[in-house]
């Protein structure tokens, strides 16, 4: 609802009120709609300001009302009403302006911001454009490439940029409602006429075909598929060369498209997924609500390789006091420069100043010894953080939390190496460790509630989304892209090129294919995994026998590649050729086309053609499989989890929801259906068949997700 009062005599006070961040509901449009009725009736009224309670303005429309029988009053004539008034009307912004909330701020006559506030119309990350005039008002108030940018990047602006750009008319420290009182009255009685955005004509902009060609050519090129950002740029445009009432036809239209799409439906589920993950759960009866996280002041980087590199500048940027120790001199004096230089750059990213003098840094494993909560990250080799973890017992404080970064090993081994196992989790960063948003926080059958908890929180307060998942092999993310990579390298076997596989799945929405990621990250990781499971047999052998290992069909493509010297950009040349070591732009090159083709001959192999939908249907649908399989494990709680892990770990196109919201878009019979169909073509490839739990959703017509 909104509280209407009468404060200072004459200026009419409207709080929003809908906790906990006053989003625009039915019951909220109502209420403001009555107050400002109230309000413009008043004789005594000379001024009016809105303002939100607890600390925030507004974060814009009510998301859950979307996709449902949307009733009360529209959004559009109630800020039409608001900016027609003739008193005076202020918002006094506090907390975010966001959306819906900043598209209510600009239909008033003026807007006072809190130093602290952040602005921004950030509709076009939830599939959306701001139709609620904000696409026709804000490039009116600012300007066209300012508001474009906003518009199309969805970013939050500070409130001294929001000044900066013309957003807002007045920044205090203080009391923003009082200062927004205080200007309301100063400017009562006077002409609104110069105040009402919808009526300023567009600033003209040079060139306007040409600049509007070269925004959707930027766009397209970014958004990989979503059309959200593309309609962004078309509102905008209309608003730059039509009349308001024409432009806000148009932001009409476009938005009608947007509003039922598939993609806005999968951004909102992300939206949601992000802050469902934080409400964690284990089979064991451990809970987000019930857990008390340990406090870390001092946390501690076992391994100055670079993820433990990544890891201390994480952990230092949260404003942490941190120990690095590193047994190698040479190396320890190489991460030392590299850490500061990450620590510079960050900072100048940011305006801020750095934070080296928090690290310390140390050769030797007793350094730890006063720090709240370790972190292993050194070389992925079980024996070698055996030992580790059995140092760490030793010389560890009584309850200080041990983790350690490992991708794939057994955590509860490594527990089992302590003397406290319920202290031990899994903390898995991905690379860069200060860069990237995901974290998985692993828990062994020992770990204890408190310890998830206190991982969980530390990865929230280094900003980044924590998702808790059980101990297996390669946890959540590195275990279901196994299957991924299995099918690309079978789809090379059968006639395809690492070009095609590539250009399916960057079409799909994917930064980069399974090929390109592969050269980036380095063949001989995967390599030295497979050699320590016995998968790999030196040189090539032929026969029926030679592409099976362990009773299931196996390529040896990458081996052989690695034998090669092929390791990927490092070395110059892997799926692809770069101009030199390290190179980063990848060429097609003609020496795999022909090392392909024979190596088909030689083991017998018929080259066919493969198409598009195959690739995804057989890499994408092995992978959801997978994923079915550790929801009935137990290993994720939920496909939320599932999917916040591809989403911010993996590079899976947000406006497609994350790999089980897509299966549930595709719909789970048609998932099941193709999988037998290659099942049947491909006995030998277990990860082809429908796991249980998927034969039983799709029997039962059960649903994964409640959106769908
Ligand atoms: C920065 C925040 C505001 C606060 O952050 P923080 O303090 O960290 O808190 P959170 O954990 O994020 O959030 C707390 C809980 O609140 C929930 N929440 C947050 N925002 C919203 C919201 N806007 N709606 C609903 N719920 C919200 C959040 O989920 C948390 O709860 P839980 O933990 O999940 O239970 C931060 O929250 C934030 O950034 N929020 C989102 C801001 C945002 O994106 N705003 C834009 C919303 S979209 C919008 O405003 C659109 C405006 C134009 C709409 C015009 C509508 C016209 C419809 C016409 C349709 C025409 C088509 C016709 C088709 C046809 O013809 O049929």
């Amino acid at each position: 609802m909104a509280q209407f009062s009468l404060v200072s005599a004459s200026v009419g006070l409207i709080t929003l009120q809908n906790p906990p961040v006053n989003a625009l509901s039915a019951v909220l449009r109502q209420g403001i709609v009555d107050a400002v009725e109230k309000a413009l009736c008043d004789p005594k009224v000379k001024s009016v300001v809105i303002c939100g309670q607890n600390g925030i303005f507004c974060g814009g429309a009510d998301i859950r009302e979307f996709g449902t029988n949307m009733r009360g009053p529209p959004l559009i004539p109630m800020i039409h009403a608001i900016e027609s008034a003739n008193k005076p009307m202020v918002a006094a912004i506090e907390g975010s302006a966001l959306g819906g909330g900043l598209e209510l701020a600009l239909g008033c006559h003026y807007r006072i911001a809190h130093s602290q506030a952040r602005l921004g119309l950030p509709e076009v990350t939830l599939g959306l454009l701001p139709a609620a005039g904000g696409s026709q008002r804000l490039p009116r108030l600012i300007g066209v490439p300012a508001a474009l940018n906003l518009i199309t990047t969805g970013r939050h602006v500070t409130a001294a940029e929001a000044l900066q750009l013309g957003i807002v008319d007045q920044v205090t420290d203080h009391n923003t409602v009082d200062a927004a009182v205080k200007f309301s009255q100063s400017v009562a009685g006077q002409s609104l006429d110069g105040r009402r955005i919808s009526t300023y004509p567009c600033p003209v902009q040079p060139n306007l075909d040409a600049f509007f060609e070269e925004a959707m050519l930027k766009v397209r090129q970014s958004a990989r598929g979503a059309i959200a950002p593309v309609a962004c740029v078309q509102a905008v445009r209309a608003a730059a060369t039509l009349p308001y009432a024409q432009g806000m036809k148009r932001e009409k239209e476009l938005m009608a498209t947007l509003f039922t799409s598939g993609q806005a439906r999968a951004l909102q589920y992300c939206f949601f997924a992000q802050r469902a993950v934080g409400r964690w759960s284990t089979p064991s009866g451990g809970r987000w609500d019930t857990s008390k996280p340990r406090p870390v002041h001092t946390a501690a980087v076992i391994g100055l390789g670079t993820m433990g590199r990544g890891i201390t500048v994480a952990l230092a940027q949260t404003g942490l006091s941190v120990v690095a120790v590193e047994t190698q001199v040479k190396q320890l004096t190489e991460a030392k420069q590299a850490v500061s230089g990450m620590l510079e750059r960050g900072a100048t990213r940011r305006g801020a100043a750095p934070t080296p003098d928090r690290i310390t840094y140390s050769e030797n494993i007793q350094a730890v010894a006063g720090a709240d909560l370790v972190i292993e990250a050194v070389f992925e080799d079980m024996a070698l953080k055996e030992k580790v973890f059995r140092q760490l017992s030793d010389v560890c404080k009584p309850g200080a939390l041990l983790c350690t970064n490992t991708s794939a090993l057994d955590i509860d081994h490594l527990a089992s190496q302590t003397r406290n196992p319920e202290l031990v989790v899994g903390m898995h960063f991905f690379a860069p460790a200060h860069v990237m948003k995901l974290l998985e926080v692993v828990y062994g059958p020992r770990s204890s509630s408190q310890a998830v908890a206190t991982a969980m929180q530390l990865g929230k307060k280094m900003g980044k989304i924590s998702v808790a998942v059980g101990n297996c092999r390669g946890f959540v993310g590195n275990r279901m892209l196994k299957p991924y990579l299995e099918q690309a390298f079978f789809l090379l076997e059968e006639g395809a090129t690492p070009e095609l596989v590539d250009r399916a799945l960057e079409d799909f929405g994917f930064p980069m294919g399974v090929f390109k990621v592969s050269d980036l990250s380095g063949l001989d990781v995967g390599w030295r995994v497979r050699k320590a499971d016995g998968m790999v047999e030196s040189g090539l052998s032929t026969g029926p026998s030679a592409r099976i290992r362990q009773g299931r069909r196996y390529s040896p493509l990458g081996d052989l590649l690695c034998e090669q010297g092929r390791f990927g950009q490092k070395t110059g040349r892997g799926w692809y050729l770069y101009d030199k070591p390290g190179g980063r732009v990848s060429k097609s090159d003609p020496w795999l086309h022909s090392f392909l083709e024979e190596y088909r001959v030689q083991q017998g192999l018929v080259a066919r053609r493969v198409d598009q939908q195959e690739v995804l249907e057989r890499c994408l649908f092995a992978l959801i499989n997978e994923g079915f399989q550790i929801l009935e494990e137990g290993i994720a709680a939920g496909p939320e989890d599932i999917d916040a892990i591809y989403v911010f770990g993996y590079g899976w196109p947000r406006h497609r929801g994350g790999p089980m919201f897509y299966a549930g878009m595709v719909g789970l019979a048609k998932v099941m259906e193709r999988l037998d169909h290659y099942h049947q073509a491909h006995p030998d490839e277990p990860s082809l068949q429908p796991c249980s739990l998927l034969r039983r959703l799709v029997a039962s017509g059960k649903k994964l997700h409640s959106q769908l």
